[in-house]
């Protein structure tokens, strides 16, 4: 009979012995997008495996309850998995999502539907499994992942419309955005701040016309800068092509237009620029079809649903592979994503736009890691070159933004809902335009 391999047994092992799994919340602004507005709180779970080596590893993740119920079933089944052996722990995990029924989604209020649930869940754990295996051997996660061959990477500054603060709270320290010239200013005050050499605005807020006028303000602004514009699927075909033609030499990519591999694929016949998605193909699923289609240029990759950092750089093979753009997509995160976001960047050779992060957004107080361990510097953020993700959990910290989480009442991102409450007329629709 053959005997499952376990390379446990022959090497140092270092095996699972348990998994604590915190949700978070941290401050939001109300930032708006074709769903609605972002609630006062983004939440986040916090997953810490332990070993029987005497070392714990971090990953980041959603902290929507539908998802957190999710991790609980996969941390119930990895006590015992070698942590070297991540093909070890995605089937665990496979196999106990077999018994999942929880509802819900996973924290991106809609926008990104279709993604692996068995990747999502598994994401946290890679990434923990490969922090726990730099710890012990004393290097970064990066050399892990085949070596960095940049020493920072680059991020493109994420501009929002908004309000000046949430209905009933004291304007934040951005104020409000709701027109060209007040996402110049955002922009002015992002650029200034964090020196970056590339801006996206999120669109799908407003007519196309207003939007359009935005992006020709922000290139009058910066002539030289790098632009995008994401409206998260708002428009139609129609409208996408005029909007394409319009900012034809404006943009640097036109990040989903339009839902649905078809929608985009129709889109890319007609506009001379290239096509983004972290909507459309948004798990490996996804890939031949969009390819056969002719649907995108530019694969947006997130190891929060790609499956961590090893399926990301998979990913990355592939769109090598078919001549694909890379760059890499975020919602809002605290540190751990963005350790993970810039090991996985800066061990991918051929990743060819600044990468997306909300980390501007985040109040700078507010985070699981301790203060100042990532500095923008000319856009660029240093790759930690400490053990494992190079980043120290504050414990204190965990605890204050998990009481914040107790405290604040939202279990689930529904940036839809929370529009409706403020202005009951307010409906959702795809496309808008
Ligand atoms: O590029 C994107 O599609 C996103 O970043 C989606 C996000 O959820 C963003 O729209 C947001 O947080 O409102
Ligand atoms: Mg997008």
């Amino acid at each position: 009979m053959n005997q499952a391999y376990d390379p446990a047994q022959h090497l140092n092992q270092a095996r699972i012995t348990g998994v604590s799994i915190t949700p978070v919340a941290f401050k939001d602004p109300p930032l708006l997008n074709t769903v609605g507005v972002h609630e006062p709180f983004a939440l986040r779970a916090i997953v810490e495996v332990h070993t029987d080596a005497g070392v714990s590893g971090f990953g980041e993740t959603y902290g929507d309850a539908g998802h957190l119920a999710r991790l609980q079933l996969a941390a119930a089944a990895l006590p015992g998995t070698d942590v070297f052996n991540i093909n070890a722990l995605r089937s665990r995990i496979a196999q106990a999502l077999e018994q999942d029924t929880s509802q819900g989604g996973h924290g991106m209020s809609g926008m990104v539907t279709g993604s692996s649930t068995a990747d999502r869940v598994l994401s946290p754990f890679d990434v923990a499994a490969l922090d726990i295996q730099g710890k012990l051997l004393g290097r970064p996660v990066s050399d892990l992942l085949g070596g960095a061959v940049r020493g920072s990477v680059q991020f493109s500054g994420y501009l929002f419309y908004k309000w000046a603060g949430h209905p009933g709270q004291a304007e934040d320290s951005w104020g409000a955005a709701l027109d060209p010239e007040g996402i110049v200013r955002q922009a002015r005050t992002m650029v200034d701040a964090y020196g970056f050499s590339a801006l996206k605005l999120k669109a799908g807020v407003f007519p196309p016309e207003e939007e359009i006028a935005a992006m020709h303000a922000l290139r009058a602004e910066f002539p030289d800068l790098p632009l995008r514009i994401d409206p998260n699927g708002a428009w139609t075909v129609e409208t996408s092509i005029r909007v394409g033609k319009e900012l034809h030499g404006v943009l640097e990519y036109l990040e989903d237009p339009t839902p649905g591999i078809d929608g985009m694929a129709a889109v890319r016949r007609e506009v001379g620029m290239p096509l983004a998605t972290n909507m459309c193909v948004v798990s490996f699923a996804d890939v031949a079809p969009a390819v056969a289609a002719g649907a995108v240029d530019v694969i947006l990759s997130d190891h929060h649903f790609w499956g961590g950092l090893r399926r990301s750089q998979f990913l990355a093979g592939i769109t090598e592979t078919f001549g694909l753009g890379l760059s890499m997509h975020s919602n809002s995160h605290l540190g751990i994503s963005l350790a993970a976001m810039v090991h996985l960047a800066a061990a991918t050779p051929k990743l060819d736009y600044a990468c997306d992060t909300h980390w501007p957004w985040k109040d700078p107080s507010e985070d699981v890691i301790a203060d100042g361990v990532f500095t923008f510097t000319g856009g660029a953020v240093q790759v930690p070159t400490g053990p494992g993700l190079g980043v120290e959990i504050d414990r204190d910290a965990l605890e204050r933004l998990h009481r914040q989480y107790l405290d604040c009442g939202l279990r689930s991102r529904d940036d839809t809902g929370y529009m409706k409450r403020l202005h009951p007329s307010y409906e959702l629709q795809s496309p808008r335009w």
